[in-house]
This record gives structure tokens, sequence and C-alpha cells, in this order.
């Protein structure tokens, strides 16, 4: 291949230890001591003194991107690095546990999920440290333990005795062969873990995350024949997949497990990552598995980016699915980019759960509900996708079925789609831009802000994925919810800006204008529409998130993550 430019040509020297590795004072929970080792702690002290000046390189970048989209750029395929996407390599062969994923389960960290999940019949389990967890202190401690237990075989739990003091469920895990795959997802570059301090600083939340877990469970994994494998959140570059690449092999030499052992399958699901994708498979090819497709944060993505853009408002967030093109061409991209390189293109989430009851409308909506989930598995299938998530383990059984009839073989790398690779660049980038058309109805504005609240509320209480409304709901579809919000009442002003004199609020499918009374309105709605409070998750905290929804939406500029404000409001 013709000449590839350095991505590491730009990223800053390590740096010099100056202070002491430490727990905050408010870091409290059980087991703690025996994770955080001075062995453990020493190590995640060396990852985070040897990349902390990268991360915050790549997050700086982040941020003067953002201002040249806030200008009117528009994103593109990028010029410096033609030669990768042009030049003809694979990336390495996958190891065998990672070769049949068609069915992939995803859960918070809690060990009954854990244990539910291993032992769910799905080909994979991906444990979330990120969109599904509220990161406090006591769900971080206690899902690197469960990990650890699980990955030693040891782990059990035992529901609390029920009210009429009937004893509690006792879970144990199946035989080693009979469990899905473990991979775990980290949090992502942006956030920080604050009960650990390094040189009096927090670590990042994403080292910290992955290094312990590596740590901890390395070689027993590769006593195995597995490597730690791993799911990367929110790229937004392929600076930052190089990133990961340098951390992985690092804590490979470190830890004296093979070269390429651990694995990474890589999220593309920020706006930025899909003009990308050769270049982070590229940046990760001795290691990665796959690319997936984030759908939700694709979404919330695509609104932060091109929140200044008046044109490319996008409708209530029910409107926006993946049959609409733009997700479309997107969803193809990543198969036709991951088949041409050797890797797996993972389908995402359908946000439908189950729906629970014996009245004939929670029996018609569960029927429903389960008809949207096999849809968009079979939408995935028939497109190219090997794989594909679900959130709750009665969903397995439909993704399987829809998947064996359609895929006889462990995956698809043969499906190339010609009819992707026959679209120019520019054609490609048009597509991938242009907004769906839709509307912003009442129900939709009023949804976004229960939505948010009451997420909100869960997540300040620890509960980082909750049910609403027969949907999942976790950080990153409560984050469309929120983003959207921002962007329909901020729209006039994006307008104004841009020399727009007479430009007016954007309004709802009955003429009524968007604006901070309609919002007012809606918190006026809420208690009704949330009923008894006491019976919601994080019922308590529901006053300091409509709190929070209503500073964020007053605010001139979009917070690039409810999360970030979120924490500091955390344990
Ligand atoms: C955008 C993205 O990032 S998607 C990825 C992140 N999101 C997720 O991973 C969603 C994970 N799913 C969940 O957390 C849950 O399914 C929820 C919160 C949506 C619903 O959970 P619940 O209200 O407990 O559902 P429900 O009561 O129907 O659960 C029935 C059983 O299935 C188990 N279960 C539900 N979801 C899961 C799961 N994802 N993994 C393992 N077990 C599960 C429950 O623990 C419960 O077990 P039990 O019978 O032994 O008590
Ligand atoms: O992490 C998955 C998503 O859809 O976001
Ligand atoms: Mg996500």
């Amino acid at each position: 291949m013709s000449a590839v430019i350095s991505p590491l040509s730009w990223i800053p020297a390590p740096q010099e230890s100056t202070g002491p590795v430490r727990l905050a004072e408010s870091a409290s929970a059980a087991g703690q001591d025996q994770l955080l080792t001075p062995a453990a702690r020493a190590f995640l002290a060396e990852l985070q003194r040897r990349f902390e000046s990268a991360r915050q390189a790549c997050l700086a970048r982040r941020i003067a991107r953002q201002a040249d989209f806030d200008a009117g750029r528009l994103l593109d395929f990028r010029d410096d690095t033609r030669a990768i996407r042009e030049g003809d390599w694979q990336v390495a062969p996958l190891p065998a546990a990672l070769l049949d994923r068609r069915v992939e389960i995803t859960g918070p960290v809690d060990p009954k999920m854990v244990i539910n999940a291993l032992n769910s019949g799905a080909n994979c389990f991906m444990a979330d440290f990120e969109d599904s967890t509220s990161p406090t202190w006591t769900n971080l401690v206690a899902g690197q333990r469960a990990l650890r237990e699980a990955v030693a075989g040891t782990l059990e739990f035992t529901a609390p005795p029920a009210r009429d003091g009937t004893a509690g469920k006792n879970y144990t895990l199946k035989p080693f062969a009979g469990q899905a795959v473990l991979l775990v997802r980290p949090r992502g570059w942006h956030l920080d873990e604050k009960h650990l301090l390094i040189d009096d600083k927090p670590i990042s939340a994403s080292l910290f995350d992955l290094g312990l877990f590596a740590f901890h469970n390395a070689h027993a994994l590769a006593a195995k024949d597995r490597g730690p494998y791993f799911y990367l959140p929110k790229l937004e570059s392929m600076e930052e997949a190089q990133l990961w690449d340098d951390v992985l092999a690092h804590i490979e030499q470190v830890l004296g497990l093979a070269a390429g052992q651990i694995k990474v399958t890589v999220l593309i699901e920020t706006l930025p990552a899909v003009f990308e994708m050769d270049e982070i498979l590229h940046a990760l090819r001795r290691r990665i598995a796959g690319l997936n497709c984030g759908r939700w944060d694709y979404i919330f993505s695509y609104l932060k980016i091109v929140r200044a853009h008046p044109d490319k408002v996008l409708p209530e967030r029910g409107q926006v699915t993946m049959t609409q093109p733009f997700l479309r061409m997107y969803s193809e991209l990543l198969i036709h980019t991951c088949h041409r390189r050797g890797a797996h293109a993972m389908g995402g989430m359908a946000a439908q759960i189950p729906i629970s009851g014996d009245t004939v409308a929670s029996v018609d909506a569960n029927h429903a509900a389960m008809a949207k989930v096999r849809a968009d598995k079979l939408r995935e299938v028939v497109a190219g996708h090997d794989g594909t998530w679900v959130a709750h383990p009665a969903l397995i059984p439909i993704a399987r079925t829809v998947f064996d009839e359609r895929m006889p073989t462990p995956h698809q790398h043969h499906v190339l789609r010609g009819d992707v690779q026959a679209f120019s660049e520019r054609q490609l980038r048009d597509r991938l831009l242009a907004p769906p058309l839709g509307t912003v109805t009442r129900a939709g504005f009023d949804n976004n802000v229960e939505v948010c609240v009451r997420y909100l509320a869960a997540w300040l209480d620890g509960s980082g994925c909750v049910p609403i409304h027969g949907l999942m709901e976790d950080a990153a579809t409560a984050e469309i919810a929120r983003a959207q919000l921002w962007q329909w009442l901020h729209c006039r002003d994006h307008a104004l800006a841009q020399g727009v004199t007479d430009a007016e609020p954007l309004r709802l499918d009955d003429g009524t204008p968007i604006d901070f009374t309609l919002l007012e309105r809606a918190f006026i709605a809420l208690p009704a529409r949330l009923g008894d409070r006491t019976q919601l998750p994080g019922g308590s905290r529901l006053n300091e998130a409509i709190g929070m929804l209503d500073r964020l939406c007053q605010a001139d500029t979009l917070e690039d993550f409810l999360t970030v404000p979120a924490y500091l409001r955390l344990d």
C-alpha cells in the first residue's frame, strides 16, 4: 500500500509520575480493596500517566471539529487517509469464539444480570459499563467483582427474601461451554472516574473500566483460549482508535499476553466515525473483530454534530427509525466496509422489550412490540449484518430464528454490497447527511420531556437502564430525547445567527411554536403523566431531574453529554 499518514505523529508524550495514587474519600464499596490492590492501582496509574495526554488531545480535537461544524462545515471522507480506504488489506483472522455472533445480549453488570445473560443462550454477552450502567462507585465495584467471579466460574447470587419470607431465588452459572462469550464495554473517552485519583486527578473512566477488567481477568481468559474481548464505544476518529490500539498493545505487553490476544469490536455510533470506518478498522487491524451499528448514539451524534444546521433538524425520535434512508445508508456502508476487510458487521438494538400483563391491551401491545423486533432483525440479516443485539432474554429466540433462517453460515462476509460500492464518496456523504422528513407532535415533545426526566432520575439513583412505556431507555436513547428538545428550542437562534432575519421558531405539526412556554407546559403536565412517584425508579430524584433538564434546555450551548453534569451529582 502506498504512503499512509502516521496517525501517531500528533500524540503528545506521556506524563511523568508526580503524585499519589489513591482512592477518593467518597470511595466506599464492598470488596473495593480486593479489586484495587496495590498492584492493580500501579497498573492503572501507569496506563493513566502514559495515555492521558493523548486522551486529552483526542478530546480537544473533538471540540475543534465541532467548532468547524458549527461554523458551517459539513463532514466528509478524509483526504489524508485516502490510501487507507483505497488500500487492499484485511484485519487479522477472528478467533473461533467470535466467529458466530448471531445473537448478542447486552445489559448492565449487576450479578443477577451477568448470570442471566451468560446463561441466556445468546452467543455473546456484552457486559455494559456504559449506556446501561449508572456509574455509581457501588455499581462499578460490584460489576467488576461480578465479572471477575464470572470469569473464575464462581459467581452466584441470591435474591433477597420475598415480603412473605419466602427465600429468594439462587442464581448460578451454567458450565463454561454453554455460556455466552463475554465481551465488556468500558465507558467512553470523554468520561472521568472520580473515585480513583492519579496524581490528584481523576483517572479516565475508559482506562479504569477496561484496565481493571483486563488486569484481573486476562490470564484466566487466556487459559480458556479467550482473550479479554471488548466493545469500544463512542469513538469519533481513527486517532481515537489508534489510541485504543496503543493502550491495548501496552496492556498485552505488561500482562504478558500474546500480541493481538485482546480483541475489540468498535461501535460506530457517532457521525464522524461513519466517515472513518476503514481508518478505524485499519488502526486496530491486529485486533478488531468487527464494527457495530450503535444506532441510538449515532442518532444522538447526528443531532449534536449538525446542531447548528437548521436544515438538518430531525423529526421526533419515534419517526427516526432504521428504515429512514440516512440510517439505512449508515448500516449498509458499515456492512460493505466490514466485509471488504474480513470483519463482522454487527447490527444493533431494537428498543422494544416484552410487555407483561394479561389484559387484551397488553397482550396486543406485546405482540406488536415483538413484531417490531422481528422486522428489525429481518432487515438486518437481509442487509448483510452478521449478528445482532437484544436487550432482554425473551428476545433471543426471535432474533435467533430470523438469523438462523436467513444466515446458514456463521457469518456472511461474502455479502459485499456491490450496490454500496457503486456510490461515489460524494454520493455516500450526501446520503449519510440527508435528514429524514417528518414532524414533531405534541405527544412526541411531551414524551421526550417525560423520558428525560424519568431516565435521569433513575440514573441518579443508580439504575442506568429502565423500561418506560414498553421501551428500553438507556443513556443513548435518553440523550436523543434531551438533545432533540434543546435543538428544537434553539433552532430559531441558529437560523438568526446565520443571518435569516425573519427566522421563526420550529413548530409542532399543529402549528404551535416550539418555545419555552411549550416546555413549561410539558413540565406542568408531568405530574399527571408520572402518576405515583414512589413506584418509579429514582422517584425521589424526579425534582432534581426536572431542574437539570430545564437548565440543559435553557442553556445557550448544547451540553455534550447528559452524563457529564449528572455525574457530578452521583454518589
Ligand atoms: C443503546 C444501547 O446501548 S443498547 C445496550 C444497553 N442497553 C441494554 O443493555 C439493555 C439491557 N436490558 C435491561 O437492562 C433490562 O432488560 C430492562 C431494564 C430494559 C428491563 O428489565 P426488567 O424490568 O428487569 O425486565 P423483566 O422483569 O422483564 O426481566 C425478566 C428477567 O429477565 C432478566 N433480564 C432482563 N433483561 C436482561 C438482560 N439484558 N440480560 C440478562 N437478564 C435480563 C431480568 O433480570 C429478569 O430476571 P429474573 O426473572 O431472574 O428476575
Ligand atoms: O450503544 C449502542 C447504541 O445504540 O448507542
Ligand atoms: Mg451507545
